[in-house]
């Protein structure tokens, strides 16, 4: 697969403090990639140094086989859509999405009719035919949305850079335009990088995941292989899917501060680490039954549930006070139910515990 993006040793700090170090990256053609990681992780950052809001003090950026550093942003060729959509208050719907045409500093369009077409294609592709001569002020955030995209698609770049695009719209519009955003990149051919804080909006999206560690990549992968084997315990922490619990590590055990946990990995090197266990993985006993031969178990006090739809997600304190989550699937039966303060026990497969050094 070729790449249309090319990132190697890309630095770039504020005050002295690193938001984006050495970051080597290669996007895929053709691919819709999610950019996910905490506040202040160096997203925003990582986006603005390729859209060329920002210049890397390391490193070099390739785009489309041109290296594009040190090139301003309106000649990169780059699309880029904001949360906040910054449309035009004062020019309607058509004329927002024309403006970049006829006003780029590569190539403009000065061919009316061409123009036109161009312009009814881009309307006509975010589902907005009808309300092109609509001023921007009258439309719904999620039609907002889609005048932010076509005003971007109708330059036809190669690349479009995403900055949460869906982060000002309601849960059901967010739902909606995640299927529609896939759709359109797909029949486009291009590649987006969308950036977003919500581990499930960048799992659903993304063809690959990049998740972003303190201004590192953390990993890049397929998000059901992230998800099943995060790189790092840093990662693991981005998609609020799993319990970490600290300790040592002494070849077959895991020595926590609720003693020791089996695992099933290879022997490791002696040392500081992170036991992992997904929240889905741990199912919920009576105090002292007795766990089976491929089982951990550990005592565990209830706090209280939230019903989540489709599942529900169960608060414990362990021993040592560290707050554990368990996720229960509604689809599996009904959850048993648990009365606060009592304790119980948790279990779990020692093949499904992730180790860290
Ligand atoms: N213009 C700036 N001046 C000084 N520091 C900045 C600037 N822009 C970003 N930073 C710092 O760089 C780091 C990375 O910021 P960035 O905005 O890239 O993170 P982010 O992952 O996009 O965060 P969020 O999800 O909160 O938007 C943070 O520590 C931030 O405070």
């Amino acid at each position: 697969m070729s790449s249309v993006l090319i990132l190697s040793d890309v630095s770039k700090s504020y005050g002295g403090k690193p938001a984006v170090a050495h970051v080597d990256l290669a996007v895929p053609a053709d691919s819709y990639i999610s950019v996910l990681g905490a506040s202040g992780s160096g997203k925003t950052t990582l986006l603005r140094l390729i859209a060329g809001f920002e210049e890397p003090e390391t490193g070099s950026i390739t785009f489309d086989g041109h290296r594009i550093d040190g090139t301003p942003a309106h000649r990169r060729g780059i699309g880029f859509v904001f949360q906040n959509f910054a449309l035009f208050p004062h020019l309607n719907v058509r004329q927002n999405v024309a403006f970049g045409l006829a006003n780029r500093a590569e190539a403009p369009l000065t061919d009316p009719a061409e123009i036109d077409r161009r312009v009814d294609e881009a309307i006509e592709l975010v589902g907005l035919k009808g309300l092109d001569r609509r001023s921007v002020t009258q439309i719904s955030g999620g039609q907002r949305q889609r005048v932010a995209l076509a005003r971007t698609l109708v330059t036809r770049p190669k690349l479009v850079l995403l900055d949460e695009p869906l982060g000002a719209l309601d849960a059901h519009l967010r739902a909606r335009m995640r299927l529609e955003l896939r759709e359109i990149r797909r029949s486009l051919g291009v590649t987006f990088l969308h950036v977003t804080g919500s581990e499930t909006e960048a799992l659903a999206m993304g063809d690959r995941l990049i998740v972003l560690d303190e201004g590192r990549i953390g990993q890049f992968d397929e998000p059901k292989h992230l998800y099943a084997a995060p790189a790092s315990p840093g990662v693991a922490r981005y998609l609020n899917a799993y319990n970490l619990l600290k300790g040592a590590r002494s070849d077959e055990l895991f020595v926590s501060e609720i003693g020791p946990l089996a695992f099933d990995a290879p022997a490791l090197r002696h040392g500081e680490g992170v036991y992992a266990i997904r929240h889905d993985r741990i199912s919920v006993r009576e105090a002292g039954a007795a766990p089976g031969p491929d089982e951990v178990q550990v005592p565990a006090k209830f706090i209280a549930s939230e019903y989540g739809g489709a599942s529900v997600l169960s608060f414990f304190a362990l021993d040592n006070g560290q707050i554990v989550e368990v996720e229960e699937h509604l689809s599996l039966g009904e959850p048993r139910r648990l009365e606060a303060d009592r304790p119980y026990g948790l279990a779990w497969k020692r093949a499904s515990a992730l180790v860290y050094a």
